[in-house]
């Protein structure tokens, strides 16, 4: 068991889904490789719910086309939870339910549960092992959820708003949870909000807008795209052409703010502009460089809220 199937881990083709006149999702695909951490951009409503519960499963398009590890989820539902698990949506759970009996009934579904106590104490849960889920504090309950979907041993597993509502230590555990389901070879959907998690977990990301993908690529690739990647700031010793600077290979931008010289350009502008500026004998001091961010990427791709589509 659990090897791993030719193909893709996951494959969605052209995946449509509306709610009356309300287009969700208007045509995404996309192929998520055995192993990768694919994540999920967008902003509020854009689709990405709507997609990853479809490829859970949990939602069936209207067309289009979703293959995990082979299956199809809108069909094959039972032999899908043995491939993929996701994350449970808040309330998903009774309240009166402790933690420790959401474990065991978890573990009990599966035929080759991860020792959920391991589980627990890797989402920091051990101690309130015996609180009821309503009595959990957002972030606790939170972290049950993500360790439930964990004890099912996925080969997939979705993580929709991973790291909303958690303090930066919950956070950081399970930025390293994320980490080591990778180095394990799990498959790993992440839908996000937050850049820096995208560009510090992701393989790669898809920016969805409005129910369509507007990019696809590495958050570096995406960063890449946007261009003006790299902010410099710099003081010089004695004045200088700013002309001069503009001029030079890969430097888009420059400008003067108070004493302070910014520059924003390609990656490699820094060290062309650090370089020209040594040959002419002025010394770059309070040298600042900034490599540029998924941010400026994303408000490229993506539109104000509330710009709706219309049904085709
Ligand atoms: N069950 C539903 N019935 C009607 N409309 C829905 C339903 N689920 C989602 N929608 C609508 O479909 C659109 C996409 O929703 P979805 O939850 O997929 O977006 P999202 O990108 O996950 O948003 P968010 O970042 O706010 O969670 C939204 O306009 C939403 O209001």
């Amino acid at each position: 068991m659990n090897s791993t199937p030719p193909g893709p881990a996951v494959e969605v083709v052209g995946l449509r889904k509306a709610y009356g006149e309300k287009v969700a999702v208007a045509d995404v695909g996309f192929t998520v490789e055995h192993g990768e951490v694919f994540g999920i951009l967008g902003p509020n409503g854009a689709g990405k719910t709507t997609t990853v519960e479809a490829v859970a499963g949990m939602r069936v398009g209207d067309a289009g086309r979703i293959r995990v590890h082979g299956l199809d989820p809108w069909t094959e539902r039972d032999a899908l939870t043995r491939v993929l698990s996701i994350q449970l949506q808040e309330s998903r759970l009774q309240a009166k339910i402790t933690a420790q009996e959401a474990f065991e009934l978890w573990s009990a579904l599966y035929d080759d549960p991860v020792p959920w106590r391991e589980v627990a104490e890797r989402l920091g849960l051990t101690e309130h092992l015996g609180r009821r889920f309503g009595a959990l504090s957002g972030g606790q309950q939170q972290r049950l959820s993500i360790a439930l979907a964990l004890v099912a041993r996925p080969r997939v597993v979705v993580l929709d708003e991973l790291s909303t509502g958690l303090d930066p230590r919950a956070r950081r555990d399970v930025w390293q949870v994320v980490r080591d389901l990778r180095a394990g070879g799990t498959t790993v959907l992440l839908v996000t909000h937050s850049m820096e998690e995208a560009q510090s977990l992701c393989d790669r990301v898809a920016i969805i807008d409005r129910g369509r993908i507007r990019a696809l690529d590495t958050p570096e690739g995406l960063i890449r795209a946007a261009g003006e990647a790299t902010t410099m700031t710099f003081v010089p010793s004695t004045p200088i052409d700013l002309d001069a600077v503009r001029d030079l290979p890969g430097v888009t931008e420059v400008r003067a703010e108070g004493g302070l010289v910014v520059v924003t350009g390609a990656e490699d502008a820094a060290v062309t502009v650090v370089t020209d500026l040594v040959a002419r004998g002025v010394v770059p001091t309070r040298l600042n460089v900034t490599a540029g961010s998924l941010d400026s990427a994303y408000l490229d791709l993506t539109a104000a809220p509330d710009q709706v589509e219309t049904p085709a």
